[in-house]
């Protein structure tokens, strides 16, 4: 069985083209999710000056000692601020411990949605909290340029889902009209004295993504893989201009597991003792925190019981989060756990 990321051209949905193109997409777009659950996404509107603004910022923040770095350490609870090297295991939020039972390696600055972006609605702080500037270069007019493309790629994916899953065009928007909406800036790149030869050294462990979509920026370095359906990890790297898409728990959660939230994780190569730097954004589209998310009745067989329970955003993404930032095993992802003891290697 051969495994590839399907590209999907979304410029008919940016662009409001004509319906037959569009509807085009919806089928691409469809069955994508349901065979792999990771897009190349092309024509999506965001130009090169922004995506390379946002890796000059990354540049310019990591580069900083780390000292200066831990200066923008938050709390565990408030997914906001600098997470240094090995403080955060990805597998955590499956209740999976880690392969080489160490933390995972790269470093993040997270940056999100706060209230004040919301002002008409009454929201609790955790999900919204404010976000903390580094004051390296232009690190926060370049990084919230990009933030505001990646939330239109985000939004206009969930067009194109609502149209997929005809669940009529409001149906996302009432569910993510104030959205947790998160970046995850990653670097991979522990200095060479820091690698033990020969170690298992994983740069982000094994995981789903907790929200609905992901869009996420990434060098063309070797590193993510992605766990295909014939259980065997695949390198992918986004193709020439390309955003890669994936699908989170919250689409797996609507669709009774037909749309696939797929386990991925980082392993940078390691080459003579070195890791080849390389560097991601993650924007994640988590819906909103007092959604609550319910498996469509679409998605059910007559006589059979839905595989998830109702769940509210807030809920699910809080049991995850401590997983990964606060190292307590998220027991509730019962069914990704299991995927992830199905494999090896
Ligand atoms: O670094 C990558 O390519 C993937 C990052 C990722 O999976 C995440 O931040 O959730
Ligand atoms: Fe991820």
């Amino acid at each position: 069985m051969t495994f590839t990321v399907p590209t999907v051209d979304i410029s008919a949905w940016v662009q409001e083209g004509p319906a037959a193109a569009q509807a085009e997409v919806v089928a691409q777009l469809d069955a994508a999710c349901r065979t792999v659950g990771f897009i190349q996404i092309v024509g999506h509107g965001v130009p090169a000056s922004i995506r390379a603004g946002l890796a000059s910022a990354m540049d310019d923040f990591f580069a900083l000692p780390l000292a200066a770095k831990k200066q923008y350490v938050r709390p565990a609870w408030e997914n906001r601020g600098y997470s240094p090297p090995k403080s955060e295991a990805l597998s955590y939020s499956l209740g999976v411990d880690p392969i080489t039972r160490m933390n995972d390696f790269f470093e993040a600055f997270n940056v999100g949605a706060t209230l004040a972006d919301y002002p008409h609605v009454e929201l609790a702080e955790s999900q919204y909290a404010a976000n903390t500037w580094p004051s390296a270069g232009a690190f926060e007019n370049l990084v919230s340029v990009y933030f505001e493309d990646a939330r239109r790629v985000a939004e206009t994916l969930t067009r194109i889902f609502a149209a997929a899953l005809q669940v009529g065009p409001g149906y996302f928007d009432a569910i993510t009209d104030h959205s947790i909406n998160v970046l995850r800036m990653n670097n991979y790149a522990l200095p060479p004295g820091e690698i033990e030869l020969g170690a298992d050294l994983t740069g982000m462990g094994e995981h789903t993504d907790f929200g609905l979509v992901t869009v996420l920026w990434a060098d063309q370095v070797e590193g993510l893989q992605v766990l295909g359906a014939d259980q065997v990890w695949h390198n992918v790297q986004p193709a020439d201009g390309a955003l890669l898409v994936n699908l989170g728990d919250i689409a797996a959660r609507l669709t009774n597991d037909v749309w696939m939230s797929t386990l991925h994780r980082v392993k940078p190569p390691v080459v003579e003792g070195r890791i080849k730097r390389r560097r991601s954004a993650a924007f994640f589209h988590d819906c909103n925190a007092d959604a609550v998310i319910s498996v469509l009745p679409q998605f059910v067989r007559d006589g059979e019981e839905p595989l998830y329970e109702p769940v509210t955003v807030q809920e699910h993404i809080e049991a995850k989060l401590r997983g990964s930032r606060a190292g307590l095993k998220n027991t509730g992802a019962r069914r990704e756990a299991a995927r992830v003891q199905a494999v090896s290697g």
